[in-house]
């Protein structure tokens, strides 16, 4: 069996998410949430195969993880810049027409008056009936009405298809003497500031399924 030291950075949207995520994985962080996500996956798929994308809306615990990485850590914190096409009021500001326009989703996911400790990692903060559905325009990862992301349907199940093999075929640990530093650094898709680096060994169970690759 081969433990390897893993680094994963990020230089997409897709990275970004993966790596916050993983980042609240190691047991040593959140044990609880990778134990429930892998429980998960090991009554939901067993362990005699790897998750295929079919899979993932079966997960519901994973895609809380997710969507809760994605409301702590939005890989695109601003949007993407609009415009106002006329003059409107917008909270009882007069906005007029040819105004670039920022929605600051990263304070939004935030927001005390809205969410129940909003700086803590809870997943199942979504698992109630509508998931994400349910917290309506205060989760806003994907931005909202006519321009939000076309990709958010496959950007969840690719997500979701990398996190789920993660969890369910490797032991994940921190390095000896080493915290996961999950401060964000620069940059317009949010990265990690230090490039996560933990320690992955595979699950001795599933060395068959993984052996067929
Ligand atoms: C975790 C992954 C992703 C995140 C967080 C994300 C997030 C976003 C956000 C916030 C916007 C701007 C929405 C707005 O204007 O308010 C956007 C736009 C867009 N995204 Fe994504 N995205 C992701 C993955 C993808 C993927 C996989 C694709 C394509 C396969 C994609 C294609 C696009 C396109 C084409 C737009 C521009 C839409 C428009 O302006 O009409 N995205 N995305």
């Amino acid at each position: 069996m081969t433990s390897l030291a893993t680094r994963i950075t990020g230089s997409s949207n897709r990275h970004v998410g993966l790596h916050h995520g993983m980042g609240h994985v190691p047991p040593a962080i959140h044990p609880e949430v990778l134990h429930a996500a892998r429980a998960e996956l090991d009554a939901k798929i067993g362990q005699g195969r790897l998750a295929e994308e079919e899979d993932i809306p079966n997960l519901p615990y994973l895609n809380c993880i997710i969507n809760e990485t994605l409301r702590l850590y939005p890989a695109v914190p601003l949007l993407v810049p609009h415009e106002s096409s006329q003059d409107c009021t917008v909270g009882g500001y007069d906005v007029p027409r040819g105004t670039m326009l920022l929605a600051n989703a990263w304070a939004i996911h935030r927001d005390p008056n809205t969410w129940d400790e909003p700086e803590e990692f809870k997943p199942e903060r979504f698992q109630c009936e509508g998931g994400k559905k349910e917290a309506g325009l205060r989760m806003l990862p994907f931005g909202s009405g006519r321009r939000k992301c076309p990709g958010e349907g496959l950007a969840m199940r690719l997500n979701g298809l990398a996190l789920a093999t993660l969890i369910h075929c490797f032991e994940w640990e921190k390095l000896p003497g080493e915290e996961v530093d999950m401060t964000e650094g620069p940059g317009l898709t949010m990265p990690m500031a230090k490039p996560m680096e933990v320690v992955c060994t595979p699950r001795h169970t599933m060395l068959h399924a993984l052996s067929q690759l």
